[in-house]
């Protein structure tokens, strides 16, 4: 397998400061670069040697990249994509692992039509956890989970089959698929339930004013359903606006449901939710018992 001379990575936080450990644990790359916005950052990416190198200075960080993990919010993706484009090796990779994927995509097809050499490939790990910074980077994160990667469509599928298989040497299950389908199928596994985990939060403090009272009673349930309630908003927000369109239909979707199980409730309906919650039972037992 190829070894990359240097892998540069963009925004050392949570993922990028996780993919860079991942690589180094697999020996994948000689040198990682690290280039952030934060000067704090890239001191703290330094001493806990999750990169050799690192700049503030974006020109001068990917300059001399094999490979460029772009792992900024996703709506500075693009802008970095732009702003790095002309100072980038003849034939370099470039993956983003942003959780929404149709406007980067869109954003690499514009921007790099004068740089037809170089390979980019969207990307989205779909592990992560509420919390962020490279503090809580870990180098196992990506074992045994899904990478979805969405080649553009001018790449040659060699170049893809090299990126797939340095994402498998680090754990991981590469899914290729269309930046539509992605946009969809992530909205109701990912979107949507950072939603109504906040949903489940922010429902209590519109109608209690002693929350830390009620929240004193929780058990597993509330615990589990809105673990990811705490997570960065800045990154959510950039999420939800570049899916706007799409999670806008997925709520119509989820509101149905809602309003059909206040329906059965009204008319104390027990077979009715009988039905619901035993469907709901074995669609997710049997796919996350057969996933073992
Ligand atoms: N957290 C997750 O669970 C998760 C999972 C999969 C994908 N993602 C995606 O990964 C990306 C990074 O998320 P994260 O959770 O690692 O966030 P994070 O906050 O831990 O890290 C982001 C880093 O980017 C830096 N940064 C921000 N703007 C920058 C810029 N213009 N130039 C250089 N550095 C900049 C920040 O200082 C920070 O260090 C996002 O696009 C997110 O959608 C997150
Ligand atoms: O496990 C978590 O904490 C996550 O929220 C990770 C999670 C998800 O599974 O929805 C969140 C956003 C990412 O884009 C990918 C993965």
């Amino acid at each position: 397998m190829e070894v990359i001379n240097q892998m540069t990575v963009v925004g050392v936080g949570l993922i990028g400061g996780s993919l860079a450990r991942a690589f180094r644990k697999q020996r994948l790359c000689k040198t990682i670069v690290g280039v952030d916005i934060n000067a704090e950052v890239i001191k703290k990416a330094l001493q806990f040697k999750v990169i050799d190198q690192g700049t503030l200075d974006l020109k001068e960080g990917v300059r001399d990249a094999d490979l460029i993990i772009l792992a900024v919010p996703v709506g500075v993706i693009g802008t970095v994509l732009k702003e790095i484009k002309t100072y980038i090796k003849q034939s370099a990779w470039i993956l983003d692992v942003g959780s929404t994927k149709s406007d980067i995509i869109k954003q690499a097809e514009e921007y790099l039509k004068d740089r037809p050499d170089l390979v980019f490939v969207g990307g989205h790990p779909m592990a992560g956890s509420e919390k962020a910074g490279v503090e809580w980077s870990d180098p196992y994160l990506f074992q045994g989970a899904p990478f979805i990667l969405i080649p553009l469509a001018k790449n040659p599928r060699s170049e893809v089959l090299q990126l797939s298989q340095w994402l498998e040497r680090i754990g991981a299950r590469v899914v290729i698929m269309d930046h539509e389908q992605h946009d969809l199928q992530v909205g109701y596994v990912s979107h949507l339930p950072h939603l109504v985990a906040a949903a489940l939060v922010n429902v209590l403090s519109r109608n209690f004013t002693n929350i830390n009272e009620v929240l004193s009673l929780s058990g597993g349930g509330f615990k589990d359903t809105t673990r990811i309630a705490a997570s960065q908003p800045n990154i959510w927000i950039d999420i939800f606006s570049s899916n706007r369109q799409k999670l806008k239909k997925i709520l119509d979707h989820f509101l149905e449901e809602l309003i059909e199980v206040k329906k059965m409730l009204s008319r104390d309906d027990r077979e009715g939710l009988f039905e619901y919650f035993s469907k709901a039972r074995q669609i997710r037992t049997e796919f996350f018992e057969e996933e073992k």
